[in-house]
């Protein structure tokens, strides 16, 4: 490395990005650097004079990198056939790189120039043995362990590499396909991260959103690897070219640049050479997923490109590696399909299981009403703390969701004295101003791969700052622990819920911020980087707060609002306790109102998956005897074992009471079995069928079951549809009943007795009974009798024929006396007489 002007370190590739720039060709840089070494001066001493000045003091008097350079060969021209991963690892030490001799992949050892130094450093740690003993043990074969290790150290600070990651490496470095299905947070990245180190080739990932590779690449900055991202997010127009021409080690890409740029990554695949293939959070592939991307799907032309039977100077198939978090069975053979993926592929799965994170679902109405009741505990969590932190920001009173005046306004001036707590009240102030005046009401969504803008493209190794710690892991957890200070997403389902809660949030003394696609770009990037310096307390956010958000410290989940899918709410949840601490992830939903789906264009085939993936959500809300730890995995596939998870609130609480349901499920079924005989058959052969009989059409409903109960059956008539419900899930999952409907609901709609149905139908009352727990909805709608009895009431009514006529005269006879006593004020009885006498009026007030 050389100094600038400036006394600022330059690394080798911005050498290369400014000597393409005064017009020099890649290929002559390359090998002027890999001759001379990078020195700027050198290097265009070299190209111009076709000689290196070795004689030439180092600019700025700074010495050379110890390893010298002049010593390796020059890059000879003309294609070459690409030759093994694991050939390029070796190759990647001097002594290897010697006795390589003309190999023209050595002259792109500055493409790694971070290689030598790590081997170095294992090398001494392990008394100085000869180079080779590093890369071959006694057999003379090279050892991918120990540079593995040796790049983990140097780069991120690990001792050693996970199960997961090191079977993904291997599939890697036997060019094999790979698909890893490793929980979130687990450290997929790494998979493919390290063998941009281990190689002088180029890594290209594959992520969906402009976000996560930002972040990405500023982390593999800072961790001294080089990278870049590319896409319609990408403000430097000169990045894709210097990406093309091998200049940064991991390159991210969105699907849809990587169709755009199909022959420059063939160039790529030649010269330096294409290591791996990584598509990240490949779910967006599927259209099982949660996150289907059209173009994901169109990546299988990257097996079907960078082959050795297409690309002649491949040697191997260049390797795909997917990755994900969330994927159910139907999900990875949708991936393995979709992509191409050779059918070797190697199926990496790890435990999808969280061990820190701390489930709970609680009912709430989730609008702005309930907000003092659901976020009392927390706004009292970070007030209290910033109280005992010894900040001196007072505890702030609640203030009502509706309310005009702002309890933060308050405590400015009663703290004006006290400068911590002006300090506090200023970050709070900046927090608040995060907080604009959107009032988007439509639904959010993901805001595609150009999600928001970022000022910076290209990452280049910077040298690590000197305070720059490496995280450690922690998995001691309890359930009576409490939770470490760090910042809390609340994911809620509306734009406009962003703002009104954010808000809230804010005049209760939290530093809040609300995201959504829909804010101003500059904004989103404020709440990002607020949010990583750990200046905002919560950030209240649509789904559009991307995947991958890879914040160690962050202590809770909440979502407000029932999300899609469970793979969605794994995925979001799964941001919580990175650092391996514990975590809450709670869901606030509304166990009386039926979810429905976001508005979006789909076809039949897609909406009745998404009903399903909803449906799913719902069960898990609505449980209440299996631990919740449990039931996330099993979605996944993962067989849990038979003890839970200790921490969610079912592990905590324990399951409600055993009912037997034999008596309501009979009278249910019935019904239903009633509805669907065809006209003028004998529904049932009980008196109260016969008596009640009506034709219901031959369609069976659930509405007209449940009326037709209540009206009926006098024990029943008390009872809430919301119950109903719950007991047709239980039968459900009984497999006594089906829905018939072509695209089923959240909520049953015409159920049909299936054929154990009709056997459990058939059995004698005195054989076993119906045991079941009661669902939450169900829970609910016993302990509120009397909402539901009047409701129950109302509805019961409606079905007698005298009692609706006399209701529907009483609700004429009501209307009309209401519009009569709107009229009486002013005696007028049209618009146009209310509105000349208005005109009247004010003509006399003036
Ligand atoms: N071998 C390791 N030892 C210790 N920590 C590790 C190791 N590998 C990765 N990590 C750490 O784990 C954290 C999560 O990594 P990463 O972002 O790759 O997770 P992920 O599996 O991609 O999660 P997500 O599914 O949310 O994208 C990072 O902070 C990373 O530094
Ligand atoms: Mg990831």
């Amino acid at each position: 490395m050389e100094a600038n002007s400036s006394g600022a370190d330059v690394s080798a590739d911005h050498i290369i990005a400014e000597l393409l720039d005064m017009g020099f060709e890649f290929d002559k840089i390359s090998e002027a650097i890999g001759i001379v070494g990078p020195c700027r001066a050198d290097v265009v001493e070299f190209m111009l004079n076709g000689s290196g000045s070795e004689q030439r003091k180092p600019a700025g008097g700074l010495q050379r990198r110890s390893s010298d350079r002049s010593t390796r060969p020059a890059n000879p021209r003309g294609n070459f056939k690409q030759s093994s991963i694991t050939d390029h690892i070796a190759s990647t030490t001097g002594s290897k790189m010697e006795s390589r001799g003309g190999e023209a992949s050595t002259s792109y050892s500055w493409l790694a120039p971070s290689i030598d130094t790590a081997v170095t450093a294992a090398v001494c740690s392990k008394s100085k043995p000869e180079p080779q003993t590093l890369l071959q043990n006694s057999r003379g074969e090279f050892d991918l362990n120990d540079k593995i290790s040796a790049v983990l150290k140097k780069h991120f600070g690990f001792s050693c590499v996970k199960g997961f990651q090191k079977e993904a490496l291997d599939a890697w470095s036997a060019h094999k396909d790979c698909l890893v299905l490793a929980a979130t947070g687990s450290g997929k990245s790494l998979c493919f991260q390290i063998p941009a180190l281990l190689t002088m080739k180029i890594v290209v990932v594959i992520s969906p959103l402009i976000s996560l590779m930002h972040d990405q690449c500023l982390k593999l900055a800072k961790h001294g690897i080089s990278a870049c991202f590319l896409g319609s997010g990408q403000p430097d127009n000169r990045v894709e070219g210097k990406a093309m021409a091998g200049m940064y080690k991991i390159v991210y890409v969105c699907p849809e640049t990587v169709l755009r740029l199909m022959e420059p990554l063939k160039k790529l695949a030649e010269k330096p050479g294409i290591a791996l293939f990584a598509i990240d959070e490949v779910h967006c592939v599927s259209k099982w997923g949660h996150d289907f991307r059209p173009d994901y799907r169109r990546l299988s032309v990257l097996r079907e490109n960078f082959c050795s039977r297409k690309l002649k100077f491949l040697e191997h198939d260049i390797p795909l590696m997917a990755l994900t978090a969330t994927a159910t069975l139907h999900v990875r053979e949708d991936i393995l399909k979709s992509l191409k993926m050779s059918e070797h592929t190697l199926v990496v799965l790890t435990s999808f299981f969280r061990p820190n994170l701390r489930f709970t679902v609680k009912h709430s109405k989730t609008s702005a009403s309930s907000y003092r009741e659901d976020f009392k505990e927390l706004i009292g969590t970070y007030n209290v703390s910033r109280n005992f932190s010894g900040k001196g920001q007072k505890i702030l009173h609640e203030v009502d969701p509706e309310s005009e005046s702002s309890s933060y306004e308050s405590v400015d001036d009663s703290a004006s004295d006290d400068e911590d707590a002006v300090a506090d009240i200023k970050k709070a102030k900046v927090a608040k101003s995060l907080v604009k005046e959107n009032t988007e009401h439509e639904l959010d969504q993901y805001p595609g791969v150009d999600d928001f803008d970022v000022s910076c493209g290209e990452f280049l190794e910077n040298s690590r700052p000197e305070n720059f710690a490496f995280p450690v892991q922690s998995h001691e957890t309890s359930s009576s622990e409490n939770l470490d200070q760090g910042p809390t997403i609340v994911y809620v389902p509306t734009r406009k819920g962003t703002v009104e809660l954010a808000n809230y949030l804010c005049k209760s003394g939290l530093k809040a911020a609300a995201y959504n696609a829909k804010m101003p770009r500059s904004h989103l990037r404020q709440v990002h980087e607020q949010f990583h310096c750990n200046a905002l307390e919560v950030v209240v956010a649509t789904i559009a707060f991307g995947m991958g958000i890879d914040k160690s410290n962050v202590r809770r989940i909440i979502h407000y609002g029932l999300p899609q899918s469970l793979e969605a709410y794994y995925q979001e949840a799964g941001r919580a306790g990175r650092d391996g601490k514990l975590s809450d992830c709670t869901l606030y939903c509304s166990f009386m109102r039926t979810p429905t789906l976001l508005p979006n264009k789909r076809s039949d085939e897609q909406t009745r998956a998404a009903y399903r993936m909803l449906l799913d959500c719902f069960h898990y809300a609505l449980n209440t005897s299996t631990c919740r730890a449990k039931i996330l995995v099993k979605y996944f596939g993962e067989d849990f074992g038979p003890d839970g998870c200790q921490m969610c609130d079912i592990c905590i609480n324990g399951p409600p009471q055993m009912h037997d349901f034999k008596e309501e499920a009979g009278v249910f079924m019935n019904v239903l079995q009633a509805q669907t005989a065809t006209e003028g058959m004998n529904y049932n052969s009980t008196d109260c069928y016969r008596s009640g009989r009506r034709n219901f059409g031959g369609v069976p409903d659930f509405r007209t079951a449940v009326s037709y109960i209540r009206e009926k059956f006098p024990r029943f008539a008390m009872t809430d549809k919301i119950w109903w419900q719950g007991l047709a899930r239980i039968l459900e999952d009984m497999g006594y009943i089906q829905e018939a409907a072509e695209i089923p609901r959240v909520i049953v709609q015409h159920p049909e007795p299936t054929r154990a149905g009709l056997n459990f139908l058939s059995s004698q009352p005195d054989e076993e009974g119906l045991h079941a727990h009661p669902d939450a909805a169900m829970l609910l709608a016993m302990s509120s009798p009397r909402s539901a009895s009047s409701s129950v009431e109302w509805g019961r009514g409606w079905a007698d024929p005298e009692i609706r006529r006399q209701r529907l005269a009483g609700k004429t006879g009501r209307r009309k006396r209401k519009r009569g006593s709107r009229k009486q004020p002013t005696g007028f009885t049209t618009a146009k007489e209310r509105l000349s006498a208005i005109l009247s009026k004010s003509k006399r007030r003036r």
